[in-house]
């Protein structure tokens, strides 16, 4: 069973917790005393999740960026990926939020490579669902998801997470999804 443990990057400028990836949700399980059902639920959903988190909402969703561009991964992402460890990659972190509060955090990792062509255009998604792009185009394949758990520094950090690589032929991006716990308060089974 491969497990990537990601380190703590710019920790104190990244809001996402350091996570330790396991192949499956049941490899996961195995490691902490079971995982809630409200985690499981999303952490095994299908399709778009930007479209899933809007049919919970009220009124409103939105992506608020919180910082996008050239950094470096970590070692551990590299690998993943499969690009040279320090190649600098498009990282872009933000919150997801319904109804005015933040429900998921996303970190997605995009190598250079797959920035060339028509990938220029994931440089510029802005407050774009990436999910808007990625499922109306239909060269992108999502991959099999990993379960994370998080090292959650407080109670309102996610301690769950999943990612999957999305593959085209112009190449790959990571998309990593941390599940608050306003959400999985609010919207146990998602849409009800
Ligand atoms: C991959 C999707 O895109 C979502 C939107 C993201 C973004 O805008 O950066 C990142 C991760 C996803 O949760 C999706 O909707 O499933």
């Amino acid at each position: 069973m491969r497990r990537g443990f990601m380190p703590s990057r710019d920790s104190e400028r990244s809001c996402i917790p350091p996570t330790i990836w396991h192949r499956s949700l049941a490899a996961a399980s195995l490691k902490v005393h079971g995982i809630k059902p409200a985690s499981r639920y999303w952490l095994q959903l299908e399709g778009s999740l930007t479209k899933a988190l809007q049919l919970c909402c009220q009124h409103s969703f939105h992506v608020e960026v919180v910082r996008e561009g050239f950094l470096r991964p970590t070692r551990e992402e590299a690998l993943t990926l499969n690009i040279p460890q320090r190649q600098l990659a498009w990282i872009r972190e933000v919150r997801l939020c319904g109804d005015g509060e933040p429900w998921v955090l996303a970190r997605t990792i995009i190598p250079r490579t797959t920035l060339d062509g028509k990938g220029r255009r994931l440089r510029h998604l802005g407050r774009m669902p990436l999910g808007a792009y990625l499922f109306s185009h239909r060269q992108w394949r999502r991959g099999p998801f990993e379960t994370g758990l998080c090292q959650a520094r407080n109670a309102s950090q996610p301690d769950v997470a999943r990612r999957s690589c999305f593959n085209s032929p112009e190449g790959s991006l990571l998309v990593g999804e941390y599940f608050l716990p306003t959400l999985l308060a609010a919207h146990p089974l998602g849409r009800t």
